[in-house]
């Protein structure tokens, strides 16, 4: 679709797109004309004019400026922008018509017919909306709009660790216990309510909020929060259909992240449980505390051996002043045999409890709108809170649910996270709630300055599927860009990366051959030696 290449055109793909009433557009059109004379070639600037006032988001003046007037609505949500693109799903900031502002993944029509991203999709929303806990994402629906799928989520304003991690290397070890601590209670919720998570690593680990401009670096205050648990598996599900795909989908994980692997993982993925998670976290403290993963290689196949059959640096020889009895819970947590390991994820962080800081913030939780709860309980039956508890402060247990064990060696239930309030950071600003003749007030001029997107930002237009638009310019257009064109038209481009993603899938499947080798003969050459050495090896059943 051809850019906006004057303010008219500009205006007309506003009205279209139903973000801001026609005779509002045309009155703020007017008003930009008297305020600045800008000529109808200024669309640059008359772009910036209502974003500034709040007309229009930057994502949606930055979709609209490159010719599409679609693709802002699903179901009941207004997308405000892209936060994160995964390798199947977006995940966009979105206002639902109450007000309430959450994250959106969503699943585009084209990749819906893929039954197997289907599947995975539906999955991770079903075991999503399942899960309660201060430090685990919060999703409250799942829902379609024509073909596309989507996850509405709790919107998390922070970073990844792993954008942390960009930023500062690592952490002092207090800090990383802490962050390591409130995952593991996460994980342990996963764990309660029967499901593990597969793919933990620290892009997957979420800190809110992010720390901002001008205040110290610091996670100390931070609430850790686990995402994207779309290869997790409820356990005891093997018979499920979707279980192929989990193998396919875990190699594909296994190419992208083997630094936090366990070895049992690699060598099948559907061998793993939760004790699996647990050596994850234990790579995922060692990157924290000394800025690397436990093994380095970029080989593949040679990191993974190195996770079955080395054990990684002690933390002491890369980063001074560590506590000394920390490097046993480490130990313990990466331990190669699952055995070996803490059995549950409370059973490490009670390991970790005393690494802790002495002071911990309490976590943050988001408030919901009245109206958006009751929407929630209207449409799909989730019961939440009318009163929202305030979230605990305080020394250590405070900090996520308390993890208590009990005389059995399991696990006290996990109590039901507080809803409590942080401070209106998950409501849109009436400014941000874009008009839309449903039940939307229109969006009210505010003279605060937004950044203007990045040129190369991305953009979607394929999450509603409407039919195509009557055109409103006939003016000259430049040829479309790479990113603009809509996801459903595949190119050259696309069938090297389908290829690629193929060849992946032989390759990962090559690996597990090659590993479970390894593996045999490693343990075949133990065997030997062990007799050897005298002992009689167990009879082969034959
Ligand atoms: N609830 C949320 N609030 C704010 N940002 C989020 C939220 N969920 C995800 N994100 C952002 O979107 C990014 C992608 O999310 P996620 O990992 O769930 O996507 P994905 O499509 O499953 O990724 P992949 O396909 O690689 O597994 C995250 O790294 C994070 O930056």
């Amino acid at each position: 679709m051809p850019h906006a290449t004057t303010v008219t055109e500009f205006c007309g793909l506003v009205a279209r797109s139903k973000l801001v009433p026609e005779a509002e557009v045309n009155a703020v059109h007017h008003k930009w004309r008297q305020e600045t004379k800008g000529t109808d070639e200024d669309v640059d600037a008359f772009r910036k004019y209502v974003v500034t006032r709040r007309f229009l988001t930057d994502y949606q003046a930055a979709v609209i400026q490159r010719g599409h007037a679609d693709g802002f609505y699903v179901g009941d949500y207004t997308i405000l922008g892209r936060i994160g693109k995964g390798q199947s799903a977006g995940v966009y900031k979105a206002v639902h018509k109450s007000g309430q502002v959450v994250a959106l993944k969503v699943l585009p029509a084209s990749r819906a017919k893929d039954p197997n991203l289907l599947a995975r999709f539906q999955r991770e929303g079903r075991l999503l909306t399942q899960l309660d806990h201060p430090n685990v994402v919060r999703a409250f629906h799942v829902g379609q709009a024509g073909s596309v799928h989507y996850i509405v989520m709790e919107h998390l304003d922070g970073e990844t660790l792993d954008e942390v991690l960009g930023r500062r290397k690592k952490l002092p070890a207090a800090e990383a216990v802490r962050v390591v601590w409130q995952a593991l209670s996460g994980l342990q919720h996963l764990f309660d309510r029967r499901t593990i998570h597969r793919d933990l690593k620290p892009a997957n680990l979420m800190v809110i909020p992010a720390a901002g401009p001008g205040q110290a670096d610091t996670t100390l205050e931070a609430t850790v929060k686990i995402l994207d648990i779309g290869i997790g598996r409820e356990l005891f599900d093997e018979d499920s259909p979707d279980t192929k795909d989990l193998q396919i989908t875990s190699e594909g994980a296994i190419l992208g992240t083997p630094d936090y692997l366990a070895p049992e993982q690699a060598r099948d993925a559907r061998s793993a449980d939760v004790r699996s998670d647990v050596y994850s976290m234990g790579c995922v403290l060692f990157h924290l505390i000394t800025g690397r993963p436990p093994f380095t290689d970029k080989n593949v196949m040679t990191q993974m051996v190195k996770h079955a059959t080395e054990k990684p640096p002690a933390l002491a020889s890369l980063v001074p002043g560590v506590p000394p009895g920390l490097q046993g819970v480490l130990d313990k947590m990466t331990a190669k045999k699952a055995d070996e390991r803490y059995q549950v994820p409370a059973e490490a962080a009670a390991a970790l409890r005393q690494y802790l800081p002495d002071h911990l913030a309490g976590p943050a939780v988001t408030d919901l709108l009245p109206a958006f709860k009751d929407w929630l309980q209207s449409e799909s039956g989730m019961d939440i809170p009318a009163e929202p508890r305030k979230p605990a402060t305080g020394p250590a247990p405070a900090l996520a649910t308390p993890i208590v064990p009990s005389g059995s060696g399991t696990y006290a239930p996990v109590p039901a996270r507080p809803t409590a309030a942080r401070p209106a950071a998950a409501q849109a600003s009436p400014a941000q709630v874009p008009s839309r003749p449903v039940a939307q007030p229109s969006p009210r001029p505010v003279a605060q300055a937004m950044p203007l997107p990045a040129e190369e930002e991305e953009i979607s237009v394929e999450l509603v599927t409407l039919p195509p638009p009557a055109p409103v310019v006939q003016a000259m257009m430049p040829p479309m860009e790479e990113e603009e064109r809509p996801l459903s038209d595949l190119n050259r481009r696309d069938f090297i990366m389908l290829g690629a993603g193929g060849g992946g899938i032989l390759v990962a499947i090559g690996i597990g051959f090659g590993l479970a080798k390894l593996m045999k003969r490693a343990t075949s050459s133990d065997e030997a030696s062990d007799t050897a050495a005298g002992e009689k090896p167990e009879p082969s059943g034959k």
